[in-house]
Order: structure tokens, then C-alpha cells, then sequence
């Protein structure tokens, strides 16, 4: 059977998984006004269409941080995979790999990084990294990843905390099922013992600091939503910002990253790349978080959907709907490359 759409994806999902697996995935924190917003708001934004522009052949292909993508539409990275099917993260980068573009695996895989790697060569991977208090074993990772090949690092600092998430607490899910761990955080001399996750509340400009002596990866700060924060961000080296309220898992009723965006590339000036994730179920929502200024997009839930419902081949066919989608509305717009995509373009309310 044929999806057409991401949004088919999430139902068949839901139909396949744990209940509470599915609410883990989909649910956020409190009332979940942000989980909602990020997606209306790109609803309520208008596209204003050019004619007569000659666009037949179509450019989409950017390059981040070293990577090349085939298109501006990245893997967010998302915990758990092997929860939504058996190879997990393996699969996803697989289908990453397909169709060109970067993923970037969680720190929280259920696969560790190593095969994430060895799963799918050519992969483009960046590693996301939530700063443990341990600041050695912080630094093995940071070491795990780049001799994993991963070409950036991704560092998450919209979690002092984890998010209230009430679904999961009314379900009572706190942790993995005996036979899944995050694979990276095993550590001491035989692998043997699992760390948690922990998350650092003491965490400041100063780790970022660290981080950046610590390695010659680029650094990408992932869930600035103030603009005064990506201009520290540009300060402390970040070599990109992505503008994430976390799909709204973290702080609720923090705004639609859609509506942060133009603050945050004004606030940065051109000075590094800006991504933006949040909310991108269309192309038409892609076109206009480039045509207000982000480099490029990522997309979380729609992945895990994609991997619920069919694995790898259903990640290769969500990444290729939302590539055939952003061509489309490409031509429609009169752009011939997503370079040509400029603010004049979107037009609220819709
Ligand atoms: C199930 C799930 C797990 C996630 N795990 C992580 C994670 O391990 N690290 C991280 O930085 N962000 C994580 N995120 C946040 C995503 O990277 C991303 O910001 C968010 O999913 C984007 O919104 P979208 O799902 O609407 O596309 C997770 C999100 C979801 C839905
Ligand atoms: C393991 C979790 C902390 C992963 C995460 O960031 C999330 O569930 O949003």
C-alpha cells in the first residue's frame, strides 16, 4: 500500500505501536500547546507565488557545516529508533543515505554510533550530544563520534531539565524495555554497565567553551529560540544555530519555531548557517522556513512514523514525499533553486 502523505505515516504508526511507545513519540510537554503550534503556524503563513520565471530545471541540493544534502531537509535527531523497528537507527540511516541527506543520530540511539556508521557508508551523520555532568566520559563521546566519521556535532541546550511529559507519566514510561539501551552510553572495560542520560542543569557558555577546545567539529547549538542567545551562540563559536523548541518536548508554550525564525536570522546576521525543526509536515512548510532565512530544515516524528509504519523503506519514502513536495512547490513558487527563496515570498496571515 502507497502513502501519500506524512500525516498517513503517523496513522498507520500509531496502529502498529505500543500505545505507549506511540505517546512517547508524539507527545510533548504539559498541554502541549507548542506540539500544536509548531505545525499550525506554518499553516497560517501564505506563499506568494512568482510567474513566468522559467524555472525548469531545479536546484535543492545544500551544503552545511562540510555535508552536501540533496536536499534542505535533514533527520532530527530523535531517541529510540529501534522502539519503532528492529534495526532502529541502522534503517534510518540507510534511508538517509538513499536519499542523500544528513542524519543526525541522537546521543540516546538504541544503535551505537559506530553501526550506525558501519550500517550505512556514505551516510553524512552528525552526532547530537546532550553534555553529561562527567565531563570525561562527554569527552569520549565527543572522541566516539569523530572516529565514527560524524562530520558535526550537534549540542542540545534546551534540556537543563527533561520536559514534563505527562503522557509518558501517566503511562508510566520511563525507560527502555530489557532487551534495548542507549548503545553510546555504555561504558567500563567490557561495555557492561549503561550510563543514564542525564541532563545537566548546570550547563553554561562555559561547556560550550570546553567543547569547543575539545574538538575540531564543527559545533551546531540546537534549541536557541531567544535571538539575544544566538548571538551568544555566535560569540562562543557555534559554527550553526538550530532554532528547535525541541517539538515541543521541553518548555510548553514556548512559540512555533517558524514564527522565531526571522527574529533569530536577523539577530545572527548571515553570520553562520541558521536550521530550523518544529512543525515541517509539507514542502510548502520547508519552502517557507527557507524563504524567511534558515539554511535548511529537519524533521523528527515524521521519521519515526515512517520507520513504524514500514522501516527503512517507509523512512526512504517520507525523506522522498517531502523531497517530491519541495520540488513542486519549487516550480510552483518560480524558483529554479532554493537559493531564490526570499521572505518577500510569504505573506501572513495565510
Ligand atoms: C521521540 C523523540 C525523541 C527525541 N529525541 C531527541 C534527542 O535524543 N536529542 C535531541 O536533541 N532532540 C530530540 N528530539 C527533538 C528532535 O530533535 C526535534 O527537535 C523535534 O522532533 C522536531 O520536531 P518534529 O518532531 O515536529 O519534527 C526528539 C523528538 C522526538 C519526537
Ligand atoms: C532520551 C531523551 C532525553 C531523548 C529526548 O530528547 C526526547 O525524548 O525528547
Amino acid at each position: 500500500m502507497d502513502r501519500w502523505t506524512l500525516r498517513e505515516f503517523e496513522a498507520e504508526a500509531r496502529a502498529r505501536l505500543e500505545p505507549a511507545h506511540y505517546d512517547y513519540f508524539a507527545g510533548g510537554a504539559g498541554d502541549e500547546v507548542t506540539v500544536r503550534a509548531n505545525e499550525t503556524a506554518f499553516g497560517r503563513l501564505g506563499l506568494l507565488p512568482r510567474v513566468l520565471r522559467g524555472a525548469a530545471k531545479l536546484q535543492t541540493d545544500v551544503t552545511l557545516l562540510g555535508s552536501r544534502a540533496a536536499m534542505p531537509v535533514l533527520v532530527a535527531p530523535t531517541a529510540f529508533h529501534r522502539l519503532a523497528d528492529p534495526e532502529g537507527e541502522r534503517a534510518t540511516a540507510r534511508a538517509a543515505a538513499a536519499a542523500e541527506t544528513i542524519m543526525i543520530v541522537s546521543m540516546a540511539a538504541t544503535v551505537a554510533v559506530e553501526d550506525v556508521a558501519a550500517a550505512a557508508p556514505g551516510a553524512e551523520l552528525w552526532f547530537q550530544l546532550y553534555v553529561q555532568p562527567d565531563l570525561a566520559f562527554t569527552e569520549k563521546l565527543v572522541r566516539r563520534a569523530e572516529a565514527a566519521g560524524c562530520k558535526a556535532l550537534v549540542v542540545t541546550v534546551d534540556s537543563p531539565v527533561l520536559g514534563m511529559r505527562e503522557r509518558d507519566l501517566r503511562n508510566g514510561f520511563n525507560d527502555l524495555p530489557e532487551h534495548l539501551c542507549c548503545e553510546n552510553l555504555r561504558d567500563g572495560a567490557r561495555g557492561d554497565r549503561v550510563r543514564p542520560v542525564v541532563m545537566a542543569p548546570e550547563l553554561s557558555w562555559e561547556h560550550i567553551d570546553l567543547l569547543r577546545e575539545m574538538t575540531a567539529l564543527p559545533i551546531a547549538l540546537k534549541g536557541v529560540t531567544h535571538p539575544a542567545d544566538a548571538r551568544l551562540a555566535v560569540d562562543h563559536g557555534a559554527s550553526a544555530i538550530m532554532v528547535s523548541n525541541h517539538g515541543g518536548r521541553q518548555l510548553d508554550t514556548v512559540p512555533a519555531t517558524i514564527d522565531l525564525l526571522p527574529e533569530i536570522v536577523e539577530a545572527v546576521g548571515g553570520a553562520v548557517p541558521v536550521l530550523l525543526d518544529g512543525g515541517v509536515r509539507r514542502g510548502t512548510d520547508v519552502l517557507k522556513a527557507l524563504a524567511l532565512g534558515a539554511a535548511a530544515v529537519a524533521v523528527g516524528r515524521p521519521v519515526i512514523w515512517g520507520l513504524a509504519a514500514d522501516g527503512e523503506r517507509g523512512v526512504t519514502r517520507v525523506l522522498g514525499l517531502l523531497r517530491a513536495e519541495v520540488e513542486h512547490a519549487l516550480m510552483l513558487c518560480g524558483c529554479a533553486s532554493i537559493h531564490e527563496l526570499e521572505p518577500g515570498l510569504v505573506r501572513r496571515p495565510c
